[in-house]
């Protein structure tokens, strides 16, 4: 799963060619009609676009599962490949999350359900991440890293930026919770990762997020590379999911 339909089309054309199957009458959107999401079958893999934010996720995610049990599949793995705000590490890098954390600094996704608050722990299948983090390179031309992620319910002030039209706090108060945050051990920010780690834990579904980062946000706020620059960097959690669904698959 990802954010975009675009980038989901990439990631099955991608996965055809890692796993040599051929795609000559082009790949089809299996959603039909469906103009929320788009989703592509090649092989074994289902790649699916879940839009912006923890509302439009979950309820993907959700429909997803719901196909999965119909479908019968057995051990089905869920990975979100995405893009995030590094904290302290290049722009480009990518992290292979170990946990998520909600805005309100706790590693659990809260929902209101019948009137009433619920919290569930947003935790991550740790040999998972660990497998995924280890199947990095060094001739990679990106660094990866594994750490926790910090998934905002907005992409201003939730992350806390001074570049949106709203900004009641200083850059002190911004950088002292960003520094907090990368003490905690929180090493991207994106808008997902605490519940689709709470939903998958609940579900009994292993899964894992692997997210490029855009930009430190240690250093600002603007996404600033070209826009070329940012489709290619978006391919790079293609790679390590690539590798991992490969050798998943010859064992
Ligand atoms: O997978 P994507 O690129 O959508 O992930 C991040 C988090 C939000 O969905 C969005 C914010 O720009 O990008
Ligand atoms: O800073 C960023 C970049 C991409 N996506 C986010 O949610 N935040």
């Amino acid at each position: 799963m990802g954010g975009t339909k675009y980038r989901m089309r990439e990631f099955a054309q991608y996965m055809a060619g890692v796993l040599n199957i051929p795609t000559d009458g082009g790949l089809k959107n299996l959603t039909k009609r469906s103009q929320r999401y788009a989703m592509y079958k090649v092989g074994p893999v289902l790649a699916v676009s879940h839009g912006i934010g923890i509302p439009s996720m979950t309820t993907l995610l959700q429909e997803v599962i719901k196909l999965l049990a119909y479908a019968k599949v057995a051990n089905p793995i869920v990975f979100r490949l995405g893009t995030s705000g590094g904290l302290g590490i290049p722009a480009g890098s990518v992290v292979v999350s170990s946990w998520g954390l909600n805005g309100n600094l706790e590693k659990t996704h809260n929902i209101p359900i019948l009137g009433k608050t619920r919290k569930f722990p947003s935790i991550l299948d740790t040999r998972l991440s660990q497998e995924v983090h280890s199947l990095a390179d060094p001739s990679d031309e990106f660094q990866t890293f594994l750490g926790g992620t910090m998934g905002a319910d907005d992409f201003y002030r939730g992350q806390g930026r001074l570049d949106g039209p709203f900004c009641d706090y200083t850059e002190q108060d911004k950088l002292a919770y960003l520094t907090k945050l990368s003490e905690m051990g929180v090493r991207n920010i994106e808008m997902e990762a605490p519940a689709l780690a709470a939903m998958l834990t609940e579900a009994g579904v292993r899964g894992g997020v692997v997210c490029v980062t855009f930009l430190d946000r240690l250093q600002g706020d603007q996404v600033t590379p070209s826009k070329a620059t940012l489709t290619d960097w978006q391919n790079r959690p293609m790679i390590l999911i690539g590798r991992y669904i490969e050798k998943y698959l010859k064992k």
